[in-house]
Formats: C-alpha cells, sequence, structure tokens
C-alpha cells in the first residue's frame, strides 16, 4: 500500500505561489479526481507533485520519502509518474519507440514495454505508427503508455481526455479506473468532464482560487444540486 501525502503544501512558478495550504493523500487502488475553474491551480499543483513546478513550502511525500528534492526522474524512479496534457509524445517517433524512450536508462525494456501493452492492449494495434499520425485517443493512450513504464504506484494525470469526443472520454476514464483495479495504482487526475470523472472516482477535491474548496467521497460531491454551477461553469 502506497500513500502519496501532501501536507499544507504551496507552489507555483518564480516565487509567487499558485496553489496555497493544499493537504491531501492519494493511495493506492483509488482514483482521486481534481476539479475546479479553469485557472483554479488543478495543473500546477500536479506539476509541483512531479517536480516541474516549484513547491515552496509544506511537505510532499510517498510513503516515507521526501520527494520535495528529488528532480522528476528521480520522482518517477520512486514510483510517481506524470503523464502531462500537452506534448506528452515524440510525434515523429512510432508508439513503440515512444514506450522504449520513456524508459531509457532502465535494463528490461522489453519486459516493461510487454507489461504496460498487456495493460493497455489496444497499442498493439498501432505499435509501429508514428505518433504524429495516430488519432487523439491513440496518443493519449500512447502517453498513458509511455507514463506506465516506469513502472508507478502513483499516477498524475493532467487532463487525459482533452480535446476527446464522448465516447472516447469515457473509455479513457474507464481505463483508468482499470489501473486502480487491476495494477493496484493510486491515480490523481485534473478532469475537465467533471461528471464523467466523479463517476469513476473515489474521492474528489475542489480547487478554487488556488485553495482546496471541498473535499469528499465523488460521488457525494457529484450528488450536490449547486455543485455543478459553483465549481465547473459550462463543464459539469
Ligand atoms: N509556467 C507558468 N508560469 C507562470 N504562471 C503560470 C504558468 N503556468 C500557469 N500559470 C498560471 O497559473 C495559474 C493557474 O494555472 P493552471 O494551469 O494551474 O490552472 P488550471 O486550474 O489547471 O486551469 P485550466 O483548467 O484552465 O487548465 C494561471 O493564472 C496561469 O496563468
Amino acid at each position: 500500500m502506497t500513500q502519496l501525502h501532501l501536507q499544507n503544501l504551496c507552489a507555483g512558478y518564480g516565487g509567487a505561489n499558485i496553489v496555497s495550504d493544499i493537504t491531501l493523500s492519494v493511495a493506492s487502488g483509488e482514483i482521486v479526481t481534481l476539479v475546479g475553474p479553469n485557472g483554479a491551480g488543478k495543473s500546477t499543483l500536479l506539476k509541483s507533485l512531479a517536480g516541474v513546478a516549484r513547491v515552496t513550502q509544506g511537505h510532499l511525500t510517498v510513503d516515507d520519502t521526501d520527494l520535495i528534492p528529488l528532480s522528476p526522474f528521480e520522482r518517477a524512479t520512486r514510483g510517481v509518474a506524470f503523464m502531462p496534457q500537452d506534448r506528452n509524445v515524440f510525434r515523429t517517433l512510432t508508439v513503440a519507440e515512444n514506450l522504449e524512450t520513456s524508459a531509457w536508462g532502465y535494463d528490461d525494456i522489453p519486459a516493461r514495454k510487454e507489461e504496460v501493452i498487456a495493460l493497455l492492449p489496444t497499442l498493439r494495434n498501432y505499435l509501429n505508427k508514428t505518433a504524429g499520425g495516430l488519432s487523439g485517443g491513440q496518443r493519449q493512450m500512447a502517453a498513458l503508455g509511455m507514463t506506465l513504464m516506469s513502472r508507478p504506484t502513483i499516477l498524475l494525470v493532467d487532463e487525459p481526455t482533452a480535446g476527446l469526443s464522448p465516447n472516447l472520454v469515457g473509455e479513457m476514464l474507464d481505463v483508468l479506473q482499470t489501473l486502480t483495479r487491476r495494477a493496484g495504482l493510486g491515480i490523481l487526475i485534473v478532469e475537465q468532464n467533471a461528471r464523467a470523472a466523479l463517476a469513476r472516482a473515489d474521492r474528489a477535491v475542489v480547487l478554487v482560487d488556488g485553495r482546496l474548496r471541498r473535499a469528499g467521497p465523488a460521488s457525494e460531491l457529484a450528488a450536490e444540486p449547486d455543485f455543478g454551477a459553483l465549481f465547473f461553469g459550462d463543464h459539469a
């Protein structure tokens, strides 16, 4: 059982904090959905956990390891992997090459690749296609596969359904839910399709103006009558 824990975390870019005083945890086998209006700081929070935005105060641990001094690569080797929203594949490489590149430095790349394909079997259909020629859904699946090559225990996923058609949104979220069940991953996901994400999440956290406004069981928050209007605007 792994647990990512944030305690009174403040983070941002340069010296300025974008998110403040965030206390939250994500454990193996659960999906926690991070929702909130545009500009609330959701991506920044995720990036600070991955090591690509700066933590200025507070604590960030995975089990007993302090992540704050660690680089993004070192965090990945401790089991915390990040799937960015944009530019998350190398467009001129094939899907297979993208997977291999993500495990650069490990001496068991073929085994890792087979494990990832076993978790995401549709990848097999376009392994030899160049990533730049993939559909949006295929590209996001390839990016997810790349993230899984480090054998993470905690997955940080930034808007994996951005730009996808409604049926593909559900498919991607279902795949993430399967990963929690089959591989025991803990997933923290930022998602604009709040209703679809809440339906598959265990817990939800609402971020407004860089602060944690609400947290609780996803089903409870989804059932609140004013929830959509308050927190998601048009996206509920
Ligand atoms: N690299 C950066 N440098 C400085 N400020 C940034 C950077 N990236 C984002 N910001 C600022 O941080 C604030 C929060 O942005 P962020 O992308 O984290 O919000 P968000 O909740 O993910 O929004 P959205 O739902 O629109 O993606 C915004 O004011 C944004 O302009």
